[in-house]
């Protein structure tokens, strides 16, 4: 380790830490050394260098502040061979210093393709766009009830669904009624085998041993791997994109993100000119917004079965404001003060993105005593920061309340400069882009679930409840709660009819997202519909 890095962990010669290096869980780890080392220390990847953040002050400083010289992401081969280097949450940062920096490692690198695909981005997710969507997210919690309602043994699928249908209509403007409809099924096809390629060890250490890229395909079975992810996304951004310009042309508008973007190509067709940055564009926003959304729900509703005291608080206050007469609505969200703290400590204590999605510096940066070469990987540590004793009064207990106490849930008398709520959906300029979308559907959706619903663990043969795992987690740079088992029950059977009720009301604003549909799909919205009517 050079002298004036931040400290770490005892490196040996040539490989650094390489030989403890976490390749599961790393939150875990890099949590346990920053209770040694501190907020800021640093790992060595052979001559590379890793620097992890626990520290609030120095996130702020280095990510928000310095956010020019911190938002470049890490080099990672595989991803380029996958998406080109057009994968938005992947891409390199662009401008002069990215291309500089970029092209000496890769030539030909498309430096500026993130500042487009972001900017694209930005103009239609703003929160006054958000507004835009709500309709169908709305919609689509009405359905989540009723199949909650209908089949709750199968809530994490309800769950995966429901983000999926959500993420297609406000992109696509096409829903996906069940989880089999063929746009959903073919996503979670192509996610599976682009979350294989990209998880730690399945590939081999291309970034570190460079020469292995010149590997031919016949003898890497990686690279074959990685051309496979790559035919299954493109086919499913073409299919996604050209069934909205066709949709387009029959002047079925609904108003989905991408009719936008592909009116804004006939104007600015020079920007777009590369067509098939256009589609990756969409297929990050639904890579991105799917499987995050039902992971922080599917979270939720672990909590909420494990801490029934935090539950019966959320439903006192929910009938208090909102009563059983109707379904709340995202304007009862000012007067819930408890519900608002139950999503924050959902966030705290389980973050979708425990270590965000690692960044990498542009320039070298002095923190300090410290100096942090240009090329380094940057890692928040959201989980360590979340859990930290220091910061959180019993930090691995589930407790709301922390939130009405303090404004960011910290121990009183404890100042802390960088927390807010956006944290959890990361830093400086690669912060989220579908922050808007995402807090509208954990908003509308904890709401409805609270309202509808009694969660409660599971029981064993003898009736006993099985106490949840809280740690049994699905390894990746996501985490999600591993599927469980829950009892869902609707609170009232006048909620079960005012649920089937607004289910019926909901079909007009489903129409609109229903395109190419098979068969088997009309027939299930069909059943649906009259088994509600019923
Ligand atoms: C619970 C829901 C969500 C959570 C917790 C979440 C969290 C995050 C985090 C932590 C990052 C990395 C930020 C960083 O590097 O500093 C990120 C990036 C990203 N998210 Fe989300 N996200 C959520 C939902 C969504 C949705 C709904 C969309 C799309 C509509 C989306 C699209 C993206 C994209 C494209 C990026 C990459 C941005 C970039 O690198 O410039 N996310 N998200």
């Amino acid at each position: 380790r050079e002298l004036h890095l931040p400290t770490g962990p005892p490196t040996i010669p040539l490989i650094g830490n390489l030989h403890i290096f976490p390749t599961e869980f790393a939150h875990y780890k890099f949590t346990e050394w920053a209770r040694k080392y501190g907020g800021i220390y640093s790992l060595k990847l052979g001559p590379g260098t890793v620097v992890v953040l626990t520290d609030p002050a120095a996130v702020k400083e280095l990510m928000d502040k310095r956010s020019s010289s911190t938002a470049d992401r890490p080099s990672m081969f595989v991803a380029d061979l996958v998406a080109g280097g057009r994968n938005m949450v992947l891409a390199r940062y662009g401008g002069l210093f990215a291309a500089i920096h970029i092209y000496r490692s890769l030539p030909f690198y498309p430096a500026e393709t993130w500042r487009t695909l972001r900017r694209a981005s930005r103009s239609v997710l703003t929160p006054q766009a958000s507004v835009l969507h709500l309709p169908i997210q709305q919609a689509e919690s009405i359905q989540l009830l009723y199949d909650f309602y209908r089949k709750p043994e199968d809530f994490y699928t309800h769950l995966r669904r429901y983000s999926s249908s959500v993420i297609l209509s406000v992109l696509y403007g096409v829903r996906s009624p069940r989880y089999e409809t063929q746009a959903t099924a073919a996503f979670f096809e192509s996610q599976h085998e682009w979350e294989r390629v990209l998880e730690p060890g399945a590939t081999p250490p291309v970034d570190l041993i460079p020469i292995l890229k010149y590997v031919p395909q016949r003898w890497a079975k990686w690279k074959r791997d990685c051309a496979k992810t790559r035919q299954l996304q493109r086919t499913l951004y073409v299919d996604l994109l050209e069934q909205t310009a066709r949709r387009l042309a029959r002047g079925e508008e609904n108003g989905s993100y991408m009719e936008d973007i592909l009116h804004q190509e006939q104007a600015l067709a020079f920007v777009y000119a590369d067509l098939s940055k256009i589609r990756y564009l969409g297929g990050a926003l639904v890579e991105g917004g799917s499987d995050t959304t039902s992971s922080f729900l599917q979270s939720l509703v672990l909590v909420l079965a494990a801490f029934p005291d935090a539950q019966k608080k959320a439903q006192e206050e929910m009938d208090r404001i909102v009563g059983t007469q109707r379904l709340p609505s995202l304007k009862d969200l000012d007067d819930l003060h408890y519900i608002r703290a139950l999503i924050l400590e959902t966030h705290r204590f389980r973050p979708v993105a425990p270590l965000m999605v690692p960044h990498a510096t542009l320039r070298s940066e002095q923190y300090g005593d410290y100096f942090i070469p240009s090329g380094a990987t940057i890692f928040v540590n959201t989980w360590g920061i979340f859990h930290d004793p220091a910061l959180f009064d019993a930090p691995e207990t589930f407790n709301p309340d922390r939130y009405i106490l303090t404004e960011h849930g910290t121990k009183p008398g404890v100042q802390v400069d960088g927390l807010r709520p956006s944290f959890p959906f990361g830093v400086g300029r690669r912060i989220c882009p579908g922050i808007n979308i995402a807090q509208n559907s954990i908003n509308i959706n904890t709401l409805n679930l609270v309202w509808a619903f009694n969660f409660q663990p599971p029981l064993d043969d003898s009736g006993k409840e099985i106490d949840l795992d809280l740690f049994d987690y699905q390894r990746g740079i996501l985490t999600a709660p591993s599927p469980f088992e829950c009892r869902i029950q609707v609170r009232t059977p006048h909620k079960a009819n005012l649920i089937k009720q607004a289910f019926l009301e909901a079909t007009d604003t489903f129409a609109k997202f229903e395109f190419g549909l098979s068969a088997q799909d009309e027939e299930h919205i069909q059943s649906l519909r009259a088994e509600a009517a019923s």
